[in-house]
């Protein structure tokens, strides 16, 4: 049997995935089976309690829900009314502004990531380690394989500036870049 805080705890993260779910039901991910978008979230879920073993229930339902308001209709509002400001403050912080242009916001996710709290790195570092493990998976529609290479270079400048936050999730990202000859 459970006790009352692991029940708790499950019955949250529930709520949140079904929120992320409803959500992202529209949308999928860019490769050709168009899987949909939800799997991205909860794999950067999975891999921070199942890898990292993380427990912090803030960060968990910050990772479920990283990508809500930035590709879809929720408000940062929203968020903290349904999960609370702790949780609302670290989805601010993985969120970029969609009114920018990709390379102004890619040149930010750079700038900034040293300087974000421990629990939006955790963040981030899951969401590329989901994201680079699904471009070795297969190229999503459209990506040229300078774009691919791209993607892993921004990666890894984002991620160095995010070292000495999670071993186990350092250390995979290393090996990536390391069988890809990113420098
Ligand atoms: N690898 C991969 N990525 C996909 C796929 N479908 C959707 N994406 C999303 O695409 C984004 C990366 O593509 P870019 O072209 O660099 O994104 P951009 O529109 O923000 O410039 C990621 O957003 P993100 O999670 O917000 O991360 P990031 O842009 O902050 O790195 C990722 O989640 C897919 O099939 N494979
Ligand atoms: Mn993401």
């Amino acid at each position: 049997m459970l006790n009352h805080l692991q029940s708790d705890f499950i019955k949250e993260v529930i709520r949140c995935v079904n929120f992320a779910a409803i959500k992202h039901k529209n949308q999928r991910r860019k490769d050709p089976e168009e899987t949909p978008y939800i799997n991205h979230p909860i794999g950067v879920a999975h891999i921070l309690t199942q890898e990292a073993n993380i427990t912090d229930i803030a960060v968990i339902q910050a990772a479920l829900l990283h990508d809500t308001v930035e590709d879809t209709d929720t408000s940062f509002e929203e968020i903290e009314q349904h999960f609370g400001t702790k949780v609302r403050g670290i989805v601010v912080e993985v969120t970029d502004d969609k009114r920018l242009p990709s390379k102004e916001r890619k040149a930010l996710q750079i700038k900034h990531a040293g300087s974000s709290s421990y629990e939006a790195k955790l963040v981030k570092l899951a969401d590329k380690l989901h994201n680079l493990r699904d471009l070795e998976r297969c190229t999503p529609k459209g990506w040229s394989k300078v774009r691919v290479e791209e993607y892993f270079k921004f990666s890894k400048q984002v991620t160095d500036g995010l070292k000495g936050t999670n071993t186990i999730m350092e250390e995979r990202l290393e090996e990536i870049y390391k069988m890809r000859n990113i420098l």
